[in-house]
């Protein structure tokens, strides 16, 4: 965090980075970090610390200091709140002093992890503490089973979401990050992007524990790897049966006509599936989606900008699903933008590219690519977005700001993952789906690579490559670690969209 003005501190001082959030944050980074403090008066932030509600509005906004605090008092070995993230990005080994000082607990939680997937500290791993200490363990969980995570919030304001932040998250994550239900997507065997996929045999080098994620080794047959989805969650097919489809919460929205809240109305619209596969996820990509022109879809996602103001004959080719892994769900969509959009959107970044950052060490040698945040203003980028959010069935706002990137011969993004730390999802929600929409056609190289699946996919000029960023249950998923591949000859342009579980509000707006 940096100030652009000599006049930040004073700024600050006079309460600018709560009166002008928006310029602040841009402007003056450094000063509104360092002012984080309580602007409501110590009586309510101490009663909304003690009360455990640091991640209500209220409180972001007006007891910051008190909440830091306090959380910081509970985590008592992690000091940074992308720990975990980092951890599983292979930082406690590749920058080990730091993070054993900051980020203790992730380190030895994910070592725990390596030795016993599903061992309980493992299990544990991803707990937010604060959250986790103000939620009766038994009594959350039995409530959350029966699906009053969501049933309640309705008519009492989310006095579930408050009192059992905890179980909620773990047993039912769709009821705190308000998202919504989609059908399967199709399989569609007769697509024909590129995609190699490595010999089995490189699993070796890959190591037993993400054979054990699932990985596709020859050496483990299937009944060997642990079911990472057999715990009773939201979703598990093995699990108890939560909602939407559960009868007995369903039966509590019959009686009213059209629900208050718009993005239940939809949710309540969503068809009963009564198979136990349509059951699997709430998180799944519009996989019944017949393959359409982009022309024919629903109303804003069909918005379609082309140079002669009409689509053109090409613009009219339907969007296709390739399926490239099932688990996790990795898929191609074909046609997922036109010729004209994909050359707008390389035109409206030219400018604004700068060399990537990572979240966490800015520019570094794990990405020498070069990147441009895309303003969603433009009705090309406006477009594009509308139909990520129509494909994955998430809500717009749920989107961050479009990023385009751009590769050079020889540039690359090492492997890591798109998802973030589970405690995140208090505040913008974690990346569910990432959507890599490719621009070009690349001469040589430039593939996205997804080591621990032996699957590499070739750019294929305006499609999009798909995968959820985490399980079923909303955990991230280790097995989408992914990099970009250095183009060998040309430039490689991609966009990437990424959605996430919860509006965004805190930091983007
Ligand atoms: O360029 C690619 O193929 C991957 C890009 C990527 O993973 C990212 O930007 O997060
Ligand atoms: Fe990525």
């Amino acid at each position: 965090a940096r100030d652009n003005d000599a006049n930040c501190a004073h700024w600050a001082e006079i309460g600018e980075c709560d009166k002008n959030p928006k310029f602040m944050q841009k402007e003056c980074a450094k000063s509104c970090s360092m002012s984080e403090r309580d602007t409501a008066d110590q009586a309510e932030c101490s009663r909304l610390v003690k009360e455990g509600r640091c991640h209500a509005d209220v409180a972001l906004v007006r007891c910051r200091a008190s909440c830091y605090t306090a959380l910081k008092a509970n985590l008592t070995e992690d000091l940074e709140g992308n720990c975990f993230y980092w951890a599983t990005d292979g930082e406690c080994e590749s920058n080990r002093e730091w993070m054993a000082t900051s980020c203790r607990r992730s380190c030895e939680l994910l070592r725990s992890c390596g030795v016993a997937p599903e061992s309980k500290p493992c299990a544990r791993s991803f707990e937010c503490p604060l959250a986790r200490d103000r939620d009766d363990a038994d009594k959350c969980a039995a409530a959350a089973r029966r699906g009053e995570c969501r049933a309640r919030d309705i008519w009492t304001g989310q006095v579930m979401l408050e009192r059992c932040p905890y179980s909620c998250a773990i047993l039912d994550p769709a009821s705190a990050s308000k998202t919504v239900t989609r059908p399967k997507m199709k399989h569609a065997p007769h697509m024909d992007a590129r995609v190699r996929r490595h010999r089995p045999s490189r699993c070796h080098h890959i190591g037993l524990r993400h054979a054990l994620l699932g990985a596709q080794c020859p050496n483990v047959p299937p009944s060997a790897l642990p079911n990472l989805t057999s715990q009773p969650r939201l979703g598990s097919a093995e699990g108890v049966p939560m909602l939407p489809y559960d009868d007995a919460v369903d039966e509590r929205y019959t009686g009213a006509d059209l629900d208050p809240v718009p993005w239940r109305r939809r949710w309540r619209r969503c068809p009963r599936v009564a198979s136990a596969h349509a059951r699997l996820t709430p998180r799944v990509l519009h996989d019944e989606l017949p393959d359409v022109p982009l022309s024919a879809l629903p109303s804003k996602a069909a918005k379609l900008t082309s140079a002669a103001g009409r689509p053109s004959e090409a613009d009219l080719r339907p969007v296709r699903v390739q399926m490239i892994s099932e688990s996790p769900r990795v898929r191609v969509l074909h046609n997922f933008v036109t010729e004209y959009e994909a050359q707008k959107l390389i035109e409206l970044a030219g400018p604004h590219f700068h060399r990537s950052s990572t979240a966490r060490a800015g520019a570094d040698d794990k990405r020498t690519s070069n990147s441009a945040t895309l303003a969603s203003g433009d009705p090309v980028v406006s477009a594009v977005r509308h139909r990520i959010a129509f494909y994955c069935g998430y809500p717009e706002p749920n989107l961050e700001p479009l990023q385009a990137v751009r590769y050079h011969p020889g540039e690359f993004y090492k492997p890591h993952h798109d998802y973030y730390n589970a405690c995140e999802t208090w505040m913008n929600g974690n990346r569910h789906f990432t959507f890599l929409i490719y621009l070009n056609d690349v001469d040589e190289g430039g593939e996205t690579g997804f080591p621990r699946l032996n699957i590499s996919v070739t750019p294929t000029a305006y499609s999009a490559l798909v995968f959820n960023d985490v399980l079923d249950n909303g955990e991230p998923d280790e097995r989408t670690l992914h990099e970009g591949v250095p183009p060998a000859r040309g430039i490689k342009y991609a966009i990437n969209g990424w959605v996430r579980s919860k509006h965004l509000g805190f930091g983007y707006q």
